[in-house]
């Protein structure tokens, strides 16, 4: 647990933040803050509807009190039709209060929706990716859910019962102080129940959530990575992990029915334990002429009365536990890890400078050893090297989405990484070829890159990459909806869509990571003219699969092992017989070092 109360639970070390309690409490206070008026509203109404209940059973009292004096039909009348009204208002005022306690639940729900959402996408990109989607998307569905639920209506329920058992304590105690101090009194075994149920139900239902994001992050993983699972024989290790997942999900479940079981069976025993106390007592006392006996019978009324609210109270206290849980989990977001603290420091200039960068990952050991590198605005660099000695993860480093873990990697003087999402899509943007069609509109799908841009700026960033003309045959142009369910887009219009954002962000450098290195051969070509396009004017960093991209680069890095062992311009490189000078002549099908044959316009770099 830190400082402010947040507490990171799960197995992995990369798991987003679960928030504390004390900063659950905080933004349980502030949600109800930003609807103060309508929550004050609701509570008001509860008091009424609670208050015009209260008058039955006292009204019941006097009925009997009156019938054992001997008073007269018409005073026992007024009483019973005073009886009806009070019913008939508490109806009333109830129902008003519950839509009013609804209202003001969904307007809740929509701001944790939507601060969810922000939240979300603020994340940097390596911190999903160590969380796992899994986690993130369970996150986002079934404990905002949970929480959607209780805001719904076990929020708006508690209050009603609250307000309803504490007046009707009251009218016990205004009846007759030692009737309710009794009361009171036997309400103590609900007290210790409740009391062993809440120190256990909180870290259950923690367990119970992050138990249930395993079971999803592992599924979606094995779904993910299906062809790597067939293609490798993974299936029974896949098999097993799921079944491990699923049985700590299973065993945390059944923990939680536990408390459950232990809990509800012990508090419905209890419930008559009150009223029997004060029908004993209140006897007793009437005895010694202390009560009347309309007063004893009024008190038990009350308490009968008390049980339903209360048993409204541990119902929704249960389901508090567990919806808290969530709301901590929605919450913990707040306090995800940024690879460096976030800066509203602007780059001075387009200069990319990395200076002594390492880079470990949560698992094995040094991926990048010590990397210098400054690369001139506006210039092609062409990173080389064999499979494995770093250049993914070099590039991920210089577009941001992590920060290195001893050196820097800056643009005009400031830790890309730091960069607000904002700032950074104007200085560097990473190329890979995944790339996702949002469920929306073609508009939609571009303005993620610059919300405000006008139609003739999507119209201009299509035509740049070439995707104007098939937009336009869209039977609602920019208005058509994309994405699966939808309208769904092949891989190279995906591309395009991707490109054209690009042009709509306009950074001043672009890392292209493997953007068309496993594409068909003609999809390929159609996304380099589109790619070319876009890069003109523009710093490129590009992992070169093709050692066709490097010949054609203005400086050559080859990496190996992590290190950056050569640095120049294709012909120095050549020309001094090292590393990359082999590579070349490998791919070439010259004769020299290796010896080898032609293999072609697409042959890869990697060794
Ligand atoms: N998420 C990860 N967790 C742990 N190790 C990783 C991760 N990603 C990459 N690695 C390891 O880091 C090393 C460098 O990987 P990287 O992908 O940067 O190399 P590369 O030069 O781009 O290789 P390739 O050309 O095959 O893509 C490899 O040993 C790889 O196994």
């Amino acid at each position: 647990m830190t400082a402010d109360g947040t507490e990171v639970q799960g197995q992995g070390q990369g798991r987003l933040p679960v928030a504390g309690r004390a900063r659950v409490r905080r933004a349980a206070l502030r949600l109800v803050a930003a609807d103060g008026r309508a929550f004050t509203g609701v509570l008001v109404l509860n008091v009424l509807a609670a208050a015009a209940g209260l008058a039955g059973p006292w009204l019941l009292g006097r009925i009997i009190d009156q019938v054992r004096s001997g008073g007269g039909v018409h005073g026992v009348d007024l009483l019973a039709a005073g009886l009806l009204a009070a019913a008939l208002t508490q109806v009333l005022l109830a129902r008003w209060a519950r839509y009013a306690g609804h209202r003001f639940g969904e307007r809740t729900l929509a701001r944790v929706r939507e601060e969810f959402v922000d939240r979300a996408l603020a994340l940097p990109a390596a911190v999903v990716e160590r969380a796992g989607t899994g986690d993130l998307t369970t996150r986002g569905t079934a404990d905002v859910a949970a929480v959607g639920t209780t805001l719904r209506t076990v929020g708006p329920e508690l209050l009603v019962s609250t307000v309803q058992a504490v007046f009707v304590l009251a009218a016990v105690f205004l009846l007759n102080p030692l009737l309710g101090a009794i009361g009171l009194l036997a309400l103590a075994p609900v007290g210790c129940a409740l009391r062993w149920y809440l120190r256990r139900a909180r870290d259950g239902y923690l367990r119970e959530g992050a138990a249930g994001s395993e079971v999803a992050e592992v599924l979606a993983a094995t779904a993910r990575g299906a062809r790597t699972v067939e293609a490798f024989g993974l299936a029974g290790r896949r098999i097993a992990a799921s079944r491990d997942a699923l049985e700590e999900s299973r065993r945390a479940r059944f923990h939680t029915l536990f408390l459950r079981s232990v809990f509800f069976p012990a508090v419905e025993v209890s419930y008559v334990l009150p009223v029997a106390g004060v029908l004993l007592a209140g006897g007793a006392l009437h005895a010694h002429g202390a009560v009347t006996v309309g007063a004893v019978v009024a008190a038990a009324l009350y308490l009968r009365q008390f049980t339903e609210p209360l048993d409204q109270i541990l119902m929704h206290v249960e389901l508090l536990q567990s919806s808290g849980a969530s709301f901590a989990r929605v919450e913990g977001l707040a306090e995800a890890p940024r690879p460096v603290p976030a800066t509203a420091d602007a780059p001075a200039d387009d200069r990319i400078d990395v200076a002594g960068a390492r880079y470990a990952y949560e698992r094995g050991g040094e991926v990048l050893r010590g990397v210098d590198l400054s690369v001139r605005p506006g210039e092609r660099l062409a990173l080389v090297g064999p499979s494995g000695a770093g250049k993914t993860t070099l590039a991920r480093l210089l577009a941001g989405v992590d920060a290195p873990t001893a050196g820097t990697v800056t643009v005009g003087g400031v830790p890309v990484a730091a960069l607000e999402p904002e700032t950074l899509r104007r200085q560097v943007v990473l190329v890979t070829q995944e790339h996702h069609v949002f469920l929306g509109s073609v508009r939609d799908n571009l303005r993620i890159a610059e919300p405000e841009a006008a139609d003739e700026r999507l119209w201009a960033a299509l035509a740049a990459v070439g995707a104007d003309a098939w937009v336009r045959e869209l039977p609602d142009g920019l208005e058509t909806e994309l994405g699966a369910g939808a309208r769904p887009v092949d891989g190279s219009r995906a591309q395009q869509l991707a490109l054209a954002r690009v042009v709509l962000a306009d950074p001043h450098t672009l890392i292209l990571d493997e953007a068309t290195a496993l594409l068909d051969p003609a999809t390929a070509r159609h996304t380099e003219r589109a790619l070319a396009a876009v890069l003109r004017g523009r710093t490129v960093i590009a992992v070169a699969h093709r050692l066709h991209t490097a010949h054609d680069a203005d400086r050559v890095a080859v990496l190996e092992d992590g290190l950056l062992t050569e640095l120049g311009t294709h012909d120095e490189l050549v020309a001094s017989g090292g590393a990359y000078a082999a590579l070349w002549h490998t791919w070439h099908g010259d004769t020299e070092p290796g010896g080898g044959t032609e293999r072609g316009g697409e042959a890869d770099a990697r060794s």
